[in-house]
């Protein structure tokens, strides 16, 4: 079986941060393991309490894990402060393993800095050149070029302008913007596409974590960069289209529901 790690923070309400990746990775069966960067307090409705777990223990949970276990795919999301990263860019500079994707989770969709605005600098400066892959949403590809971004013109400008960062592949995902969920993969020589129709719902909690995931798992089975984005973007058009109506704000999406629909537990 493949091995696959998260290196995120904690989302008590199970919509996103390690608890979407964990549902990813079990529903595309790979074995889940993680590193908890940050435990969050939060719901459908909001972020309420953030702690953050210290750079010894998480350089701990990392080293517990490679020193023991072969891993296959590695996922970052939420990193929260400059230390968090470091330590992170550190240990992964030690055990290098190869498919790296890295999520670079900013703000919530309720508007709660996760990434502490003064860590952004090191976060491009640390992590961007050891991911095979970054995964931006529009706002957090905003805040890493500077750049305003309303049209897929500048949705490409703005992926080649984190490419010159020192980013191998980036996948820029079009959510935020109206009409089609059109994301873009670069490569540093030329852009893919990917569009699904819009679905018409609130509930998208964990959609970024849930992509990122799917990406990682993809890659560990085996798919090329380009087939893991395909696949990841058909499972996220699922999981956003059956997604739940759960808590009384933005609802996460529904990880099982092509199991589910397989095994005849869904008609
Ligand atoms: N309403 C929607 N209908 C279909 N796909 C969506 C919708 N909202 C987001 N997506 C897709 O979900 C994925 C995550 O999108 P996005 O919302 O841009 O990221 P984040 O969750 O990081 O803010 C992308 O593939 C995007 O195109
Ligand atoms: C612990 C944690 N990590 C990431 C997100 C971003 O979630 P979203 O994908 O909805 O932007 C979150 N809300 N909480």
């Amino acid at each position: 079986m493949k091995k696959v790690l998260t290196i995120a923070g904690s989302d008590c309400s199970g919509g996103a941060g390690i608890q979407a990746d964990l549902k990813t990775f079990s529903a595309h069966g790979v074995y889940g393991m993680s590193v908890i960067t940050a435990v969050t307090a939060q719901n459908t409705q909001g972020v309420f309490a953030v702690e953050d777990i210290s750079r010894d223990v998480i350089a701990k949970q990392i080293e517990a894990i490679f020193d023991d276990i072969e891993v296959d795919g590695l996922k970052i999301g939420m990193v929260s402060q400059v230390q968090t990263i470091e330590v992170i860019a550190e240990k992964l500079r030690h055990y290098s393993p190869e498919t790296v994707v890295l999520d670079p989770v900013m703000v919530s969709k309720s508007g709660y800095h996760l990434l502490n605005p003064e860590a952004e600098a090191t976060l491009i400066k640390d992590l961007l050149p050891l991911a095979m892959i970054v995964t931006p949403n529009i706002p957090e590809a905003e805040v890493m070029t500077n750049m305003s971004i309303n049209t897929l013109k500048q949705m490409e400008d703005s992926a080649k302008a984190i490419y010159q960062m020192g980013a191998k592949n980036v996948f820029l995902k079009g959510g935020h913007l109206e009409n089609e969920a059109t994301d873009i993969l670069y490569d540093g020589q030329e852009f893919s596409y990917y569009s699904s129709p819009r679905i018409a719902t609130k509930n998208t909690h964990g959609t970024g974590c849930t992509l990122s995931s799917a990406i990682t798992a993809n890659l560990a089975l085996g798919y090329t960069l380009h087939q893991a984005v395909v696949r990841a973007k058909e499972y996220i058009t699922i999981a956003i289209e059956h997604s739940l109506s759960i808590g009384k704000g933005v609802g996460p999406t529904h990880h099982f529901y092509t199991l589910y629909k397989k095994a005849g537990l869904i008609k």
